[in-house]
């Protein structure tokens, strides 16, 4: 029996488009779909040959493992994973070698970026074994930062200090609990940073602006008028002088500890009490100068800044020492340098960049004996040492104008000191 089969009816096919509107639609889907893979195939082939030069660029500076294997010597460099292309930069990520650190490709950075075809390199720590390496089209702190006029009302809020390599903005709040070290060569641009960080807290209600000063550049003659005149000591005639200063503070943080109120551990700053901010400018210029004169006034003072950096905290007093090294027989003792929990290093020797920071920034010591005034490193608990630019706020002129226009002018119903 055969069976007639009707054919099917056949119907023209229809696209759905939904109009002229819905056409252009699903071109634009189209179109951004192949751009997609058009973006993806070039990812792919720029990954592809960052992969290869990441391969050379290691065995020629030496950051790779040879292996004897049947088939001959192989060559092993760290692994490369995925490359990430951004606005703000280029990026990658390696598996590190067997027994490799990320010290290991820090120590050759100016050379791989080179080799990659960059201006630097950085490398930040992953997940387990992996790290990634940011690549610098430029060095991005080879430019002036210049520091805006602004300035805090208050201690607990933040004082720009500089900019990061990757463009963050560095920043402190004196509130926090922990003195400030600055180290630096000659001309290397700790001076600067001090103007800036003062002209920020200059206006501030609850800071006063103490401290030592032998250039009396820092400190002294620009604040006349200011609050925070009579609580500064300059010049190197009469070191006496110093070192009754420094007492004078240590007998108002006592008086502060003494009058504590129950139940609490530590004063919060107010215009009432306000946090003291002990500027100490070349201190081991001071404590040099007083050996010279005598030695049992060269221990008054280091005493003095002893007590000042080991129970100021609580009391709502901080301590900013400016040194060119700080060796510990130059700044009071190893027990002294320990005290401060910000650390700043201009251009420094590999040796004091290392004393300072510890073992961390040892890899990049050589690169920072020679860096340009104004950059700085910086560690600090809670931030990774990072490299930055300080805030330059535009030499000394500048920072007398700031200093007249904002610092805050003597008020007399303020706590009365010892
Ligand atoms: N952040 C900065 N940005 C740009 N230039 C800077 C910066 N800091 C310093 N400089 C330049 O470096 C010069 C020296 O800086 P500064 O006086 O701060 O050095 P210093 O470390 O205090 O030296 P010294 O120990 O001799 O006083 C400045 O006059 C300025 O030209």
């Amino acid at each position: 029996m055969s069976t007639e089969r009707t054919p099917a009816r056949r119907h023209p096919v229809r696209w759905h488009t939904g109009g002229p509107g819905g056409a252009r639609r699903l071109l634009g889907r189209l179109r951004a779909r192949l751009e997609e893979q058009q973006r993806a195939e070039t990812h792919r082939m720029l990954e592809a040959d960052m992969r290869g030069l990441w391969r050379e660029a290691c065995t020629g500076v030496g950051l790779c493992q040879y292996i004897d294997v049947a088939a001959g010597l192989t060559v092993r460099t760290p692994r490369f994973g995925a490359l990430r292309l951004g606005r703000s930069g280029s990026s990658f990520t390696v598996e590190l070698m067997p027994g490799g650190e990320p010290q290991d490709i820090e120590a050759h950075a100016p050379r791989l970026a080179h080799s990659l075809g960059f201006a630097g390199l950085r490398v930040q720590p992953v997940a387990g074994r992996w790290v990634r390496v940011v690549l610098h089209h430029h060095d991005p702190l080879a430019s002036m930062f210049r520091l805006p006029h602004t300035v805090i009302g208050r201690a607990d809020e933040a004082v720009l200090l500089g900019r990061a390599e990757d463009a963050r903005l560095i920043e402190h709040a004196l509130a926090s609990p922990g003195h400030i070290a600055v180290q630096g060569q000659n001309g290397s641009g700790k001076t600067q940073l001090s103007y800036g960080l003062l002209a920020q807290l200059a206006a501030a209600a609850d800071v006063l602006i103490t401290g030592s000063d032998i250039t009396g550049l820092l400190l002294g003659r620009v604040w006349d008028g200011s609050a925070h005149r009579e609580w500064q000591v300059t010049g190197s005639r009469d070191l006496v002088a110093h070192a009754e200063h420094l007492d004078r503070l240590v007998a108002w943080m006592d008086q502060r500890l003494d009058a504590m109120p129950p139940r609490q551990d530590s004063i919060t700053p107010t215009a009432q009490h306000p946090l003291v901010l002990v500027a100490l400018e070349e201190f081991p210029g001071l404590l040099r100068a007083a050996q010279a004169k005598d030695r049992k006034l060269a221990e008054r003072i280091t005493s003095a800044v002893l007590r000042l950096l080991s129970e100021g905290r609580k009391a709502a007093f901080r301590v900013l020492m400016l040194a060119q090294r700080f060796e510990a027989n130059a700044v009071g003792g190893g027990y002294a340098r320990d005290q401060f929990a910000l650390r700043l290093s201009f251009r420094v020797p590999a040796d004091s960049l290392v004393m300072l920071h510890g073992d961390d920034a040892r890899s990049l010591g050589t690169e920072h004996a020679n860096a340009a005034p104004g950059i700085a490193y910086l560690s600090a608990p809670g931030h990774d040492c990072t490299r930055l630019r300080a805030a330059y706020v535009g030499g000394y002129g500048a920072f007398c104008d700031r200093i007249a226009r904002d610092a805050r002018r003597p008020d007399r119903r303020r706590e009365d000191a010892a």
